[in-house]
């Protein structure tokens, strides 16, 4: 028969779920069954914790003291900045440390495990899907914002040893598990090289399948793989280079952070240089057009070592830098999902440099690329304006993704997701040659636009850019700062967490508005293709794929982390991405 070591009434500090903090709580209840404590913050928060995470005063500030001189004896007057937040505090973050979004990604990582207690009827009645023993205090459900009350000096952090990380066995398999992964990696490519060879076809109409089939070994040549290769290098030494500020990612599952150096935007003018002085020196950039096929069967060899050499090497990957979501033990799925979290060649973390770097820079140079194949190709002096439209829409986004390139450190791709195949296919083969077939297919495909649709066209892509930024800055800058005059003025509802949800502006309108604001401008890029085929659709429509999922996989995720509010939230704001669809 198990014993409580701590009374019902006593004071002691109880860890606050995926942090290293520690806050005075007072026992509430013990339950001899399933060994957890109730336990209830200052704030009114009540939580069942493990009785590891529940440390007495005494043996707390024993810690404290000590884990305070072997800090100061390592950095002398370094300030200590608290890397998480307690359930009543504001949020508050410096632009570096964006360290509290998706922290319920990192919640899952740790080990902490929030227990289901019984449901209240009203609860019942809101809750949709299983839900969180985090009961948010009763004088917050009234849907209006509630400033909570700051924790002073039991706030103090505890930087106790990184919490002991056992390797999160991955039991929730997506995509379809071991069978689904296996055909989507070798569907994936073939599907995009079908539609490289659709669009350079005159007939691109999905009806001239079976495709002409280029002779295999007219998709290999080796100059063409020399040439990734040292653009990949090029990119790899831009994106080194020490200019642009070094900011720290989100804490990861030992408690330590990882620097990161935010030079993109230098390295995109960089490039653009790069590729001014080789037009200089009379590089024939229409190579790229005329090889395109044998660059994306390069690229794929690239993805395919990189995740063999990605997979190997995250056998030597401590347990607690594998990623949650690639770890199931079954080889097919954890090399697709990708096991290592962030894996790092010194100063080079191979995914954050990916995700951006060779693919949107390659977008925008294969683009141009088109650019001047459409000249060449129709007998043109000025490229035209379908062209310069897709070429001028695209590359607005790109610099928009440069130039917050920090705000990706806290994206689920980079927080949570592991590095594989996927991941590496998406960013290396699948951005660059695929999110530049409008323009590809424009170089063979032209299409006259009236100066009616040019109007139409640049306003539905201001729209939707307008949308995009507006719903991710104000996210970003509410996440950062709710008090910033800029977004103070919005509606919000509490939550247990301490972190309130915006429900009105933009993020009162549809839950996902950036997600609509991408769409809009998805729509924008393929509408200068014309009506002819639904080859050029085919980014929007990855695009609406994608983000559906995405949305799914989000609101999985803020359900669990935000339990109640989430579906206060929801019933405030029925509709997901698209205004008038639930
Ligand atoms: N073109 C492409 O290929 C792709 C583009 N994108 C774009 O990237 C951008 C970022 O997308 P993504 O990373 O998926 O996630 P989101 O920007 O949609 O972030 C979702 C998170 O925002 C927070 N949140 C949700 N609702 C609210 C609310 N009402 N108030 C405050 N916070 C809220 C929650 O995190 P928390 O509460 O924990 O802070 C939630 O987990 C989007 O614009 C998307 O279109 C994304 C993927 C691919
Ligand atoms: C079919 C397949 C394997 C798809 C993989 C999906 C990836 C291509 C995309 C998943 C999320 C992405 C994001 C960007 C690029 C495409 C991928 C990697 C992004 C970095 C582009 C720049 C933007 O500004 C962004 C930061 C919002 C965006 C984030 C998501």
């Amino acid at each position: 028969m198990p014993t409580a070591r701590f009374q019902i009434g006593d004071t002691v500090m109880g860890r606050w779920p995926g942090s290293n903090l520690y806050y005075e709580v007072k026992v509430l209840s013990y339950d001899n069954k399933t060994r957890l404590y109730t336990v209830i913050y200052k704030d009114g928060t009540e939580l069942e914790l493990k009785e590891s995470d529940i440390t007495s005063l005494t043996v707390f500030k024993q810690g404290v003291t000590r884990s305070r001189s072997r800090s100061r004896s390592r950095s002398p007057g370094r300030p200590r900045r608290s890397r998480s937040r307690s359930p009543a505090r504001t949020p508050r973050r410096s632009s570096s440390r964006t360290t509290d979004v998706h922290k319920e990604k990192l919640k899952e990582a740790l080990e902490v495990r929030l227990t289901p207690v019984e449901k209240t009827e009203t609860e019942s009645e809101n809750q949709a899907g299983g839900r969180y023993n985090l009961r948010r205090r009763k004088d917050q459900g009234d849907g209006k914002t509630v400033e909570l009350e700051q924790k002073t000096e039991t706030e103090t952090l505890l930087r106790t040893k990184p919490p002991t990380a056992s390797a999160i066995k991955t039991t929730d398999l997506e995509f379809g598990g071991r069978v689904g992964v296996f055909f989507l990696m070798f569907l994936l490519p073939v599907a995009v090289l079908a539609l490289l060879i659709l669009c350079g076809q005159k007939d691109a109409s999905l009806q001239s399948f079976p495709l002409e089939l280029p002779a295999l070994e007219s998709l290999w040549d080796c100059q063409v793989f020399g040439i990734v290769l040292l653009w990949l290098l090029f990119q790899a030494v831009l994106s080194l280079l020490p200019v642009g500020k070094l900011v720290e990612g989100m804490p990861l599952k030992n408690g330590k952070t990882l620097k990161y150096r935010i030079n993109g935007f230098y390295a995109l003018l960089l490039t653009a240089v790069a590729v001014g002085v080789a037009m200089y020196q009379e590089v024939d950039l229409s190579y790229i057009h005329a090889h395109f096929l044998q660059f994306y069967t390069s690229a794929l060899l690239i993805v395919t070592l990189l995740s063999i050499y990605l997979f190997i090497r995250s056998r030597w990957a401590s347990e607690d830098e594998l990623a949650p979501g690639g770890n199931s033990g079954y080889i097919i799925y954890d090399f697709f999902m990708g096991r290592e979290l962030n894996p790092r060649i010194k100063n080079l973390d191979i995914k954050f440099f990916c995700e951006m770097r060779p693919g949107l820079m390659g977008w925008v140079l294969i683009n141009f690329v088109m650019l001047q194949a459409e000249m060449k190709h129709q007998n043109l002096e000025n490229p035209s304006p379908a062209m310069l439209l897709v070429n001028i829409f695209q590359l607005l986004w790109v610099v928009d993704g440069f130039w917050h390139e920090e705000k990706l450190l806290t994206m689920m791709d980079i927080v949570y997701d592991g590095f594989g195949f996927m991941l590496t296919f998406g960013d290396l083969a699948f951005v660059p040659f695929t999110f530049t077939c409008q323009a590809y297919y424009l170089v063979s495909h032209p299409n006259e636009l009236s100066a009616f649709w040019i109007i139409t066209l640049i306003i539905m892509n201001g729209v939707g850019y307008y949308i995009f930024r507006k719903a991710n800055s104000q996210k970003f800058a509410f996440r950062k700062n709710p008090s910033d005059p800029a977004v103070s003025h919005l509606k919000t509802i509490p939550t247990a967490t301490g972190e309130s949800l915006i429900v009105s502006g933009l993020w009162g309108w549809v839950r996902h508005p950036n997600y609509l604001g991408d769409i809009i401008m998805g729509l924008a890029w393929s509408l200068p293709c014309g009506f002819n085929h639904l080859i050029p659709y085919f980014y929007l429509i990855y695009l609406i794929t994608l983000l559906v999922h995405r949305n799914a996989r989000d609101e999985h995720q803020c359900r669990k982390k935000y339990g109640s509010a989430w579906d206060e939230y929801c019933k405030a704001v029925p509709f997901r991405i698209f205004p008038g669809i639930y």
